[in-house]
């Protein structure tokens, strides 16, 4: 199971965070949020990090060369598109970066987005399921209805997000069974400053 902490700002946290198990770290590039890091803070946490751990940018409608200075300056493995871009966008991405792992996030409203998620996969290396808010592209902390989930199954790996926290992960991995889960909300004390003993309280829960 991968598991991805996202939203990391500070370099002693992430490296933390990694040895406590994260098997990825997300970095938000996205101006907009409150969790926002540039290409030298992300660097900073990177060059704190295992060689294993990857090191995923979160992006939302930037353009491609956008994505590569940012990749290029800060040694990023994997970019997370959490915009509105289309299947055209990630098979360009993919040319231009063709050693990343192009991860595509989807903030899931109705049953329809399953089956636009699936138009994805031979497109991206990894999807990503969120829950959708009308303001705010991602980090909501609101969860998706798990119970609709249970037929997801697509062609690629993917990752489970939205709300998910220690007290409520194994209630959800019951239900459905990603490849992967990402957090963020919920392992913090504010916006980008991660909560440690609750990093360490999902990683107990994920060990039983
Ligand atoms: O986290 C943000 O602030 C953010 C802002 C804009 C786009 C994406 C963002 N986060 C992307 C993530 O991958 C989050 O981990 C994901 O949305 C889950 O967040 P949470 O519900 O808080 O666990």
């Amino acid at each position: 199971m991968r598991v991805k902490i996202c939203g990391i700002t500070q370099p002693h946290q992430g490296k933390t965070i990694a040895s406590l198990g994260a098997t990825a770290l997300g970095f938000i590039c996205v101006p907009s949020s409150p969790r926002y890091v540039n290409s030298e803070q992300i660097k900073a946490v990177i060059e704190q990090l295992p060689q294993q751990t990857d090191k995923i940018g979160v992006f939302a409608n930037s353009s491609k060369e956008e994505i590569a200075q940012t990749v290029a300056e800060t040694g990023l493995t994997g970019v997370q598109l959490h915009g509105d871009e289309f299947l055209d966008f990630c098979q360009q991405l993919r040319d231009y970066l063709p050693n990343i792992e192009i991860i595509k996030a989807l903030r899931i409203k109705t049953a329809d987005d399953f089956d636009r998620a699936k138009t994805y996969t031979e497109y991206v290396d990894t999807l990503l399921l969120d829950a959708y808010h009308p303001e705010q592209l991602g980090g909501t902390g609101k969860t998706l209805n798990w119970d609709m989930l249970q037929q997801f199954n697509p062609d690629c790996p993917w990752f489970l997000a939205g709300g998910l926290t220690p007290q409520n992960v194994l209630e959800a991995l019951n239900k459905v069974k990603p490849n992967g889960i990402d957090l963020s909300s919920g392992v913090e004390t504010a916006p980008g400053d991660k909560d440690l003993d609750k990093v360490s309280q999902l990683f107990e829960k994920l060990r039983k």
